[in-house]
């Protein structure tokens, strides 16, 4: 007898910096939703994905990294993730399998194991694409060990690989399998429900963050100022017409981002552009300014106006 329940629900996936969460979103989601960047720490909004089959929905939610808060803007982050953690109904826990369990894996599952309403727990040994095969066989070990270690049960141990794709159906599986009997709750082929300027600002972040270092990630904010279609264009051949705003906190930062004779912020611009309109299926004119707001992110109100 084939099981006809549908289950739906939320899940989010927790990990330190770099385990491969935002990568592995989007590998499930089939659409670059949740920003992926080679930089730690990059993740900010409770960007949603959502995986629809015959069988059930899940949505999923992509939280910041947690880590020790150093401004206002980083207590705010550590805050988003334990609200996500309380809503959903699974969380997947990401441990890279090229890399051992260290402290900062223990934080985490410490932290969760704490919560009153823990929610089940999945643990996906992510990046396999990177060790071999005994490698991955003493780290499912290892993530087994440390489960028991901190009283966690764990509802599964999962390889996957979200860069060459081994796995991430299974990992949509056992997702899958651990949520509650539900309705469908959003319509087939919806994807996120993210506005469409979030998902913007967030591909000109990626573009803006692409080989700059050290504390200049966390300084860059993106707005969109303006999206406007460009009238006088013919109906087959539309253009919208973007502005937006990239937000550092010094003068010093400015300069790197525009770098010399405006040369790196044409490229940050050609990029972004490039999936901008990818995203809407139309092309864009794209203009950036870059703008100074001093200590944003320690300014309550600076942060409420761009959103946290
Ligand atoms: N080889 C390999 N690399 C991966 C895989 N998944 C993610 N990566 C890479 O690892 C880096 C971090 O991936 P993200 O998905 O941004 O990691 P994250 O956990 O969301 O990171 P934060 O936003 O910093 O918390 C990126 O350079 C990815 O390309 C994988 O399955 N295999």
């Amino acid at each position: 007898m084939t099981d006809q329940t549908h289950r739906s629900g939320f899940a989010c996936f927790v990990g330190r910096p770099n385990a491969g969460k935002s990568t592995l979103t989007n590998a499930l989601v089939g659409q670059k939703i949740a920003i992926a960047s080679s930089k730690p720490q990059t993740t900010r909004h409770a960007v949603r994905g959502i995986v629809t089959r015959p069988d059930g929905q899940l949505v999923l939610i992509d939280t910041p990294g947690l880590h020790k808060p150093r401004t206002l803007l980083g207590e705010r982050l550590n805050a988003l993730v334990y609200d996500t953690w309380a809503e959903v109904d699974v969380i997947g826990v990401c441990l890279p399998a090229n890399e051992k369990i260290g402290p900062g894996d223990k934080h985490i599952l410490g932290e969760i194991a704490a919560l009153q309403n823990r929610p089940k727990l999945v643990a996906l040994a992510t990046k396999i694409d990177l060790v071999k095969k005994d490698r991955l066989l003493a780290h499912m070990a290892a993530i087994d060990e440390v489960g028991r270690e901190m009283g966690i049960e764990w509802g599964g141990i999962v390889p996957v690989s979200a860069t060459s794709g081994e796995q991430v159906d299974v990992v949509a599986d056992v997702l899958l399998s651990l949520l509650p009997e539900g309705p469908v709750y959003y319509p087939d082929g919806e994807i996120t429900d993210e506005p469409e300027e979030t998902l913007i600002a967030e591909l000109i972040r990626e573009a803006a963050l692409e080989g700059v270092r050290d504390e200049l990630p966390h300084s860059i904010a993106v707005q969109i100022d303006e999206m406007i279609p460009r009238a006088d264009r013919p109906e087959n051949k539309p253009l919208i017409d973007v502005f937006a705003s990239i937000i550092v906190e010094r003068d010093s930062q400015k300069g790197i981002i525009i770098g010399h004779r405006g040369e790196r912020l044409k490229e940050i611009g050609t990029a972004a552009r490039q999936q901008i309109n990818k995203l809407l299926g139309t092309p864009v004119h794209l203009q950036i300014h870059v703008k100074v707001l001093k200590e944003w992110q320690r300014d309550p109100k600076h942060l409420g106006r761009l959103g946290f």
